[in-house]
Formats: C-alpha cells, structure tokens, sequence
C-alpha cells in the first residue's frame, strides 16, 4: 500500500482493485492444479499435535504467525484470519492514519465460502496426496481476496469523504440504513465493466500458447473454467467488499468531523 495525499482517490484505490485482480486469477490457476483433496479442510481430518482443527487452519495460523513477525498485520490493508499472533520482531511503522479505527474483519466469512463453494469448483474431485502444496495454494489465494475485499475499507472511506455524497451518507449512517447505505455506495456501471474485464483477463492468463507462440482460446480447454472467476467474483468478491464498505461506514461517524485522513 503506497497512498499519498494526491493518489488517495476513489480512481487510484479502484487500480489496486483492478491489479489484485490478475494476482487473483493466477492463484486460483495454481490451486486449480490439485485435486480438491477435501482432507485438509476437515476439522481432526489430518492429526496435528496439540491443534485443534483443520489442517488448512493449522498452516493459515502458522503462516501468519510468521507474517506478523515481520508486520504484516500492521499495515491498515491486511487483515488476518487466525488470532493470537506474535508481536513483529521489526520495529513499529507509522502508516499514514487513513481510515477510523476499526475492527472490521470477514475473513471467517470469507473462509466458509471459499471452502464450500469456491474450491470445488476450481479442483476436480479426488485426494492426489498433495496435502500440502494444496494448502499452500489455498492460503495464497484466501490472502489475496481478503486483501481485495477488506480494501473495501479504504474504497469507502473516499467515498465518504466526496463532499456531494458526505450529508447523504451521515443521514444514512445515523439510521444505520444499512440498506441505504449500500444502495448508495453501489455503482452498477463499474461492477458490469469490472466482470467483463474479469472475463476476458481469465481466457488471456489461462490459455495455453503453443510451440509457435499461438494461444488457444477455446474455451473448454482453458486452466480455468471464465464462468467460474466471474460467477465469483459476482456472488461473492463484490458482495462481501460491499459488506466490508457498509460495516465501516457504520464505524466512521463516531470520528465525525473530528477524523480526515492523514499522510
Ligand atoms: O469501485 C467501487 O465503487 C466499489 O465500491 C467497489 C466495487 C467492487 O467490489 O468492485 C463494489 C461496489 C460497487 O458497486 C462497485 C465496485
């Protein structure tokens, strides 16, 4: 995250959005290429020493564990899934104060719908033995979306801070509309545009090229299904960042007119 005073607009939070996007589409390539090997996500299904849970569980916290040893859960634009982490063994950074203090986090949402409808559609049914690297793939990809959607955060707050909107959003607030709220902050135009764009990155990074250099785009034989990224991203990326913005919104009144972002 690198927001100055002059890119902290709605346009420039959008470019990150967009660019999540490609790292997205590649991490579920890269999972799709194990079978489903469904073992690692049930609770007990590999026996760990003293853990309580799922294999995919047990590695997230470790793997987290080791993030925030070196302060990724510091920065205001990662959100982690797993609780009791280590304090980072660098010292503190001071991030620019861009949004209220908040506690919004959805990732526990966001895992049971990635378990239970995103993964089987990306794998074919089956245990290939790759517990493992199937996990790891897994972990990548929950990291990539929550990033994505928890930006709904910095998305709101610019979208808070437009003076033609800010009384229309305050009143709503303050009737905790939630309704309201995300009618208000929903912008049909930019998700329509955002799933054909979706559409057309999925058949370009999935193709395959041949020994002459030429990509086949035929659809059925593309590493991933393009229904399956956009039905997602449809059902589920855009609803919960949607999510993400109203619960913050809700939060941002309480540090109204006293809080402007600062760089
Ligand atoms: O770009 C915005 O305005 C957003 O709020 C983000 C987003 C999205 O998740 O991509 C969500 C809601 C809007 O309807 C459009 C797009």
């Amino acid at each position: 995250m690198n927001f100055t005073k002059k890119n902290f607009t709605l346009d420039h939070i959008r470019q990150e959005l967009v660019r999540l996007e490609d790292s997205i589409i590649f991490a579920l390539i890269e999972r799709s290429q194990f079978q489903k090997n469904d073992i690692i996500y049930k609770c007990g299904g590999i026996n760990i020493k003293e853990f309580d849970g799922s294999f995919l569980e047990y590695f997230l916290h470790e793997l987290e564990c080791a993030h925030a040893k070196v302060r990724r859960y510091t920065s205001p634009d990662e959100t982690p899934f797993t609780t009791n982490l280590p304090d980072s063994v660098l010292p503190p950074i001071q991030f620019p104060k861009l949004l209220v203090p908040n506690n919004v986090n959805i990732n526990d949402q966001l895992m049971k719908i990635y378990i239970n409808e995103i993964v089987p559609k990306i794998t074919d049914e089956g245990d290939d033995g790759n517990h493992g690297s199937a996990a790891t793939k897994d972990c990548h990809v929950l990291q990539l979306l929550s990033r994505r959607i928890h930006f709904g955060k910095f998305v709101a707050e610019a979208k808070f801070n437009d003076p033609l909107l800010q009384p229309k959003y305050i009143e709503l607030i303050r009737n905790k509309d939630k309704c309201g709220i995300n009618d208000l902050l929903t912008n049909l135009a930019v998700e329509e545009k955002l799933l054909r764009r979706l559409r057309r990155k999925a058949a370009i990074f999935g193709a395959e090229i041949d020994g002459d250099g030429i990509p086949t785009l035929k659809e059925e034989d593309n590493k991933i299904p393009l229904d399956v990224v956009c039905d997602m991203y449809e059902k589920y990326v855009i609803p919960l960042t949607k999510v993400v913005e109203v619960e913050y919104l809700l939060e941002r009144l309480k540090y109204y007119p006293s809080f402007v972002p600062e760089f």
